[in-house]
């Protein structure tokens, strides 16, 4: 591969992925289809962005293929988890409840697909606990698509944890550079930052992606 190429391919991997999480509408696909951050979510679980498995199903089929459509789940039974990653309505999964090490592992071991642990900061205490999860990646959050910021003083011992991690909670276009440069998260993750009346907002998308590549050129600039 011509070494130009290479490095094309080493940086995409190095920039700060984004996640968009909680669409429900056809317009918001379009939104993400023009920005084309690295993952979406559809929230399966009780929320005012739920949405239906068949709803998923034909967002999912409007969704350029550059883009990841995660599930997000509150302790769903992992037969229908795996239900949704068969049949193609999701690629990877996200959990928010109280799932446990066995219940990631199955879910892994059945669909090889990539499991996120979300995981609510309410000090560095929780951290510590998660280092052994089996999860391909771990979500600090300070709620639930709530716009909660949590306590960013934990950015150290996150950094520490020796694993790939969402930074999620509160975050937007104003927010994003400092979340990069702080906590130098493997993805940020975000809902009610791109949202307007409660409802996504295609320039607060395009802002945030705008910020979040900014943030990161600045810092390939001070690696230099
Ligand atoms: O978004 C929801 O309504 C939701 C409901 C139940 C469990 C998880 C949920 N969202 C998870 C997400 O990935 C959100 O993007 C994340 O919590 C950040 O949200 P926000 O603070 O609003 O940016």
């Amino acid at each position: 591969m011509p070494a130009a190429f290479q490095e094309e391919e080493k940086q995409a991997e190095r920039r700060t992925k984004i996640k968009i999480c909680g669409l429900s509408r056809t317009e918001d696909i379009s939104y993400v289809n023009e920005a084309c951050p690295d993952y979406v979510g559809f929230v399966f679980a009780k929320s005012r962005r739920q949405v239906e498995p068949s709803q998923a199903a034909a967002l999912r089929r409007l969704l350029r293929r550059e883009i990841c459509p995660v599930g997000v789940f509150v302790d769903e039974k992992p037969e229908e988890i795996l239900r949704l990653l068969f049949d193609g309505t999701i690629e990877a999964v996200q959990l928010h409840g109280q799932e446990t090490e066995e219940q990631i592992r199955l879910i892994r071991q059945e669909s090889g697909k990539k499991v996120i642990k979300a995981v609510r900061i309410t000090d560095g205490r929780q951290l510590g606990a998660w280092k052994e999860s089996s999860a391909d990646y771990l979500l600090l959050d300070g709620g639930c698509g709530d716009g909660k910021v949590f306590d960013w003083s934990v950015a150290e011992k996150a950094k520490s944890l020796g694993k790939p991690f969402f930074l999620a909670g509160g975050l937007n276009a104003c927010n994003a550079a400092e979340a990069v440069r702080l906590f130098e998260p493997y993805a940020l993750d975000l809902s009610s930052g791109v949202e307007n009346a409660g409802v996504k907002d295609r320039q607060k998308i395009l802002d945030f992606m705008r910020a979040v590549r900014l943030a990161g050129k600045e810092r390939e600039n001070c690696d230099e």
